[in-house]
């Protein structure tokens, strides 16, 4: 009989005791932070906190360093390394690639520097455990971009508000200086300035042998010479006077400063006042191919409005209707109500002239407001007299009304401009006219006589005014007089034959120029003509810094808005970042979640041997040995895998010199039963603990997952047995397996203490008892179960006995004297369930049940 290599090894002194067990994972506390999901000792993980200066991540050239593969296990075997080369360098890849996918991710980012908020796509590909640190260093970027924008929005409202405040203040006071020296140069001119303007003679004039009666001299464009006859010559003097020559152009460039007052809140008021047929109509309203004074006029509010746009926001509304025999009609009412609609004046609570039931209708562009005066002329009152065949027979009034809000001072004004075409005073027998038309010549002459005293009232600053003498002038009543500004087109005919009624218009336009710029009060103060100039000059002078600052104005206002808008597209950008944080927070607490589930699985299985260990394929003749006394996570991650355990005598024992394993040869293999399991000891201490993976380890258990859910009778179920009277401590935990037909393999925690009456075998509880192991063939067979007594949590002794490197103490309680009895450096069969095989390995105080 050959002695038991395992007896021989049993006889051996017994090892140093070994090393203490590292603490277990759970007794190192909650690890809820999300540093601590990445095992700092895997190299392949960037679980550090990543910073926007911290940015230098391993080259790509060299994608290894950033995963680089785990150390090969001294104890790997040749045959070993073939099995496994496949599945370590796919978690490698596995590994490599999420570091590398990091790598890019925060690279790209910190290329482009601060300013960059935009999500990779890379980000996309970055999955757990990569995304936590991904998702700091977003967020840092974040806080970064935030906190600079905060910055940036307060140094440029704190630079520009004082230089705002000083301009806007000098804005102010320049626009209300301008609007002063304005005012008072035309009240120097006159309030009410006078043009003059005489048509060409008409072809049917011609025709009948008329000569012109008007003389106009081009260097004199105030005066004219008036000839009624070759000895009769009179001059007449005119804030200006436009011959037959002048074109439409020309009168509204002069027309234009009386305009331009409206936009400065001041009312105006320009008519046209003459015989009839010298061209009131045609000055006022022009024909489409030469637009009159109306449209020129309103045109020009849109272009100051649009220039101003900046500083003054302008809103126009348009009213037109006529006076024909001193009832009001609406031209704009298209309702085709016969007979017309006539409305009447009423007198507002501010003592200004309302119509109720007026038309008025909002204009946004020039066209709008052609399309106005097109209906308002079609719809007007005309007749055919003998001296016009469209002679007007009412007065045609459009009253535009301008509502402007500064938008630096927030100054509101609403004021109105009249533009009335007056119509024709006439000699009733010249025109021939009888019945109605005689009638309405009545009405026309009363009113126009009415204007006439009301405007010598204002000329003579007499203290009432007549303006309820007619409906004409009470409606005007708000644009004549006052602060209101006033020029009126006297029209005249150049024919010898309307020399009687071309000398009354101008006797009248003169009387009331002659009132308000008297030849002797100018002449008589030459002071206040220096005064003029003067003023004149500080006006320009005004004018030009007012352009200047306007123009300032504008470009800050520019600026403004182009911060503004960046601004705006800085906050869009931090509104995006904030709901991409958001939702990788979310991401996190899921992750979290994930995490505390893991650990409490991880608490409740046995954990003690990886994955892929317990998950061994059936019915391969291969031996399990004891996992290291006491768990770490080193040590689990340098774990050999299933395929590289074969013939390792100890797990994890990196130290351990090649050659002793040699040396042991083909006899430490283990030829045991078909299906081998092996279950883990721990010395005075429950030896299931949840230890968290490395990143190895989990992309290991992942493969080792696919791997069970294809073979789910390999899960691994925890249970525990006793051993009573050794010094590993009184319990071990034992996996137990489903079987493939679907029974269960159970190794239930048995108590094996001597009145257990779980522990069927009672020759085993006898060699317990003793601490006695059998160590012969006939020793075992002895202890195997009766056929039929095998209780699926009875063990008996099984015949074989692995040799393997013994260093622990094992089977024996501490001063049994026994220690002989267990072979040294041996694994040891010492109990059967079924097929399964208790397998000890007192070197590295390990059990297993195979
Ligand atoms: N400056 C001018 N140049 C050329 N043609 C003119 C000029 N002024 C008037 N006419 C022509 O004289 C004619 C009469 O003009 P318009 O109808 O405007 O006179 P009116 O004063 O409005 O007459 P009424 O008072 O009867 O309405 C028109 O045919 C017009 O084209």
């Amino acid at each position: 009989m050959e002695p038991d290599p395992a007896a021989a090894e049993a006889s051996s002194p017994p090892p140093s005791p070994a090393p203490p067990a590292t603490p277990p994972r759970d007794s190192q506390g909650d690890e809820d932070e999300l540093g601590a999901v990445e095992p700092a000792a895997d190299p392949a993980t960037p679980d550090r906190c990543v910073s926007v200066g911290d940015l230098n991540p391993a080259p790509p050239s060299s994608p290894a360093s950033a995963a680089p593969p785990p150390a090969p296990s001294p104890q790997q075997t040749e045959g070993e390394e073939a099995a496994g080369t496949c599945e370590v360098e796919q978690d490698k890849e596995a590994e490599a690639e999420v570091g590398e996918e990091l790598r890019r991710f925060m690279e790209e980012f910190g290329d482009q520097g601060e300013e960059c908020l935009l999500l990779s796509p890379q980000l996309k590909k970055i999955d757990t455990p990569d995304c936590p640190a991904a998702l700091r260093f977003l967020g840092e970027k974040y806080n970064i971009l935030l906190e600079k924008c905060n910055k940036q929005s307060a140094r440029c409202a704190e630079e520009c508000a004082p230089r705002y405040d000083a301009l806007k203040k000098k804005y102010t006071a320049e626009y209300a200086e301008r609007r002063r020296l304005y005012n008072e140069l035309i009240e120097v001119r006159g309030n009410i300035r006078v043009f003059c303007r005489c048509r060409p003679l008409s072809a049917d004039e011609v025709n009948r042998g008329c000569s012109s009666v008007v003389e106009i001299d081009p260097s004199h464009e105030t005066e004219l010479q008036f000839l009624p006859t070759e000895k009769e010559r009179k001059a007449f003097r005119f804030d200006h006077v436009f011959g037959p020559e002048d074109d439409q152009e020309a009168v509204f460039s002069e027309t234009m400063p009386v305009v331009r007052s409206v936009m400065d809140g001041f009312n105006v008021c320009i008519f046209a006042y003459g015989q009839t047929g010298t061209g009131k109509t045609f000055t006022m309203e022009g024909v489409p191919e030469n637009r009159g004074v109306n449209y020129r006029a309103l045109e020009e509010l849109f272009k100051m409005a649009e220039e101003r746009s900046a500083s003054v926001a302008y809103t126009f509304s348009v009213s037109i209707f006529e006076v024909y025999n001193e009832k009001i009609r609406d031209l704009l009412d298209e309702s085709n109500e016969q007979p017309s609609k006539w409305l009447d004046t009423k007198q507002t609570s501010d003592g200004t002239q309302e119509i109720p039931g007026l038309v008025e209708a909002p204009i946004y562009t020039i066209d709008g407001v052609w399309e106005k005066l097109k209906v308002g002329a079609r719809n007007r009152s005309v007749g055919s007299t003998n001296a016009n065949q469209l002679s007007s027979r009412s007065h045609s009034l459009v009253r535009v009304t301008v509502r402007s809000e500064h938008l630096v001072t927030g100054q509101r004004s609403r004021s109105q401009m009249w533009l009335v075409d007056l119509a024709g005073s006439e000699r009733v027998a010249k025109t021939g006219v009888e019945g109605d038309m005689l009638n309405e010549s009545k009405f026309i002459n009363k009113s126009l006589s009415a204007l006439g005293d009301v405007i010598s009232a204002l000329a003579s600053k007499n203290s009432h005014i007549p303006y309820r003498n007619s409906k004409l002038t009470h409606l005007l009543q708000s644009s004549l007089g006052g602060d209101c500004k006033t020029l009126m087109f006297v029209q005249i005919s150049p024919s010898s034959s309307d020399s009687g009624e071309t000398l009354s218009s101008l006797n009248f336009a003169s009387r009331v120029r002659a009132v308000e710029h008297g030849p002797a009060r100018k002449q008589a103060d030459p002071v206040e003509s220096l005064k003029l100039k003067q003023m004149t000059e500080k006006l320009k002078h005004e004018e030009k810094e007012n352009a200047q600052l306007s123009h300032r104005l504008k470009m800050m206002e520019m600026k403004y808005a182009s911060r503004e808008s960046v601004i705006q597209k800085l906050t869009e950008k931090v509104r995006v970042a904030e709901q991409t944080c958001r939702d990788y927070q979310q991401r996190i607490r899921e992750l979290e979640n994930e995490l505390g589930n893991e650990k409490k699985a991880a608490r409740s299985r046995p954990p003690l041997v990886p994955m892929r260990q317990r998950q061994a394929p059936q019915g391969r003749n291969s031996s399990y040995y004891l996992p290291p006394s006491g768990p770490s996570r080193s040590r689990f991650s340098k774990a050999p895998t299933f395929q590289n355990k074969e013939n390792v005598p100890m797990m994890g024992s990196k130290a351990r010199p090649e050659t002793e394993d040699k040396a042991v040869g083909k006899a430490r293999r283990v030829s045991v039963a078909g299906v081998i399991r092996q279950i883990p000891l721990q010395p005075k201490r429950r030896s299931s603990m949840a230890i968290l993976p490395s990143l190895s380890e989990q992309i290991s258990s992942v493969h080792a997952e696919k791997r069970a859910s294809r073979l789910p009778h390999l899960q691994p179920r925890r249970s525990s047995i006793a051993f009573p009277g050794t010094s590993f401590g009184a319990v071990a935990h034992v996996p137990s397996y489903v079987t493939p037909d679907g029974g269960e393999n159970k190794f239930r925690r048995l108590d094996l203490g001597w009145s257990s009456s779980k522990f069927s075998s009672p020759t085993l509880l006898d060699m317990l008892k003793r601490n006695m192991v059998p160590s012969t063939p006939q020793q075992r067979l002895s202890l195997a179960p009766a056929p039929g007594s095998t209780s699926k949590h009875g063990f008996s002794v099984a015949k074989k006995v692995t040799v393997s490197p013994f260093r622990g103490r094992i089977g024996a309680p501490s001063g049994a004297g026994n220690s002989n009895l267990v072979p040294r450096d041996k694994t040891m069969v010492v109990g059967r369930a079924g097929n399964a095989l208790r397998v000890v390995n007192n070197s590295k105080r390990r059990q297993s049940v195979i």
